[in-house]
């Protein structure tokens, strides 16, 4: 049986979940209106589906794979399971409301809050035992406020221009922190998922590593080795300079230009940090 996925057609996970599988070398359409797509030398099958129904389609097992957001996936109740952060679609999941006029938690109690993550908030609610009347909206909830509908909201926030906007601020704690995420029903996993989940898995990684070469004196090498001392360990060349060796070794994106200053200063030369494309380990 062929693999089935479920990818995001549209909004804000669909551009960057076709790229991640695109440099994982599969097949992904050229026109967003194409609704499925055959990738016959993978054995693998895209559906392009609304986010929001993703997680749906992956519990009910109609699909095998599917990429969404974390608070889809929580929101929608269904029998799938994440099993990887994607590290993109970033977003925090917040109560709001005009500036200054709630602070905590409690003031939410017996409010009126407006959501299209309905799910989401009655669980909270329900957890921390608050009342409040919650009424599902499909977007712009923001606006609710000023028209009377709600007289809070809780919604996506990434960079918080949206609120600001609107002159609506967040208030008590993260209800919370979500990304992309790759799903599958934990019970019922296709025999080809694990070759899906390396292939992604090696993009990921290399996304945020590095590789960085230098050369250095071997008396020098422990020091070196303690900076950057790798997934297994460094690969360690000769050199054609007597007492100098090759160093091979992948790092962190993040900080690795503070790593390259490190090494040097301790002797290192020759620094170079080039990309990895992807990469099994
Ligand atoms: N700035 C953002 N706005 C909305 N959703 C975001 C944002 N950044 C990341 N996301 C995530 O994208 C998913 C929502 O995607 P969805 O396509 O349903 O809505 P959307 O991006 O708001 O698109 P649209 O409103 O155009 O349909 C959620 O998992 C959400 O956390
Ligand atoms: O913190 P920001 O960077 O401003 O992003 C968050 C906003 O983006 C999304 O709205 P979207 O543009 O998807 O419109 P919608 O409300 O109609 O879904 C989300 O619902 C917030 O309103
Ligand atoms: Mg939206």
């Amino acid at each position: 049986m062929t693999l089935r996925i479920a990818v995001p057609n549209k909004g804000s996970l669909s551009q960057a979940a076709t790229d991640i599988l695109r440099e994982s070398g599969y097949r992904q359409r050229s026109d967003s209106k194409e609704l499925a797509l055959v990738d016959s030398e993978n054995d693998v099958e895209f559906f392009y589906l609304r986010p929001r129904d993703i997680a749906l389609y992956v519990g009910e097992g109609t699909l095998d794979v599917g990429i969404t957001g974390r608070d889809l996936l929580l929101d929608s109740g269904a029998k799938a399971d994440e099993v990887m952060d994607l590290g993109f679609g970033r977003s925090r999941f917040h109560f709001a409301g005009p500036a200054g006029r709630y602070s905590s938690l409690e003031d939410l109690r017996g409010l009126r809050i407006a959501t299209s993550y309905v799910g989401v908030v009655e669980d909270y609610l329900f957890r921390h035992g608050i009342d409040a009347s919650v009424t599902r909206l499909d977007g712009a909830v923001e606006t609710s406020i000023q028209l009377g509908v709600a007289d809070v909201i809780a919604d996506v926030v990434e960079t918080g221009t949206t609120l600001r906007a609107a002159g609506l601020a967040t208030f008590g704690e993260v209800i919370l922190d979500s990304a992309a995420v790759l799903i599958t029903r934990g019970d019922v996993v296709h025999d080809d998922f694990e070759i899906f989940r390396r292939r992604i898995e090696g993009v990921l990684v290399a996304r945020s590593y590095v590789m960085m070469d230098y050369d250095i004196e071997e008396a020098d090498l422990p020091r070196a080795t303690e900076l950057a001392p790798g997934r297994e360990g460094p690969t360690i060349s000769p050199l054609g300079k007597a007492g100098w060796v090759a160093v091979r070794v992948m790092v962190p994106r993040a900080g690795s230009q503070r790593l390259m200053d490190e090494l040097y200063s301790i002797g290192a030369r020759a620094i170079l940090l080039t990309d990895i494309h992807a990469c099994r380990l």
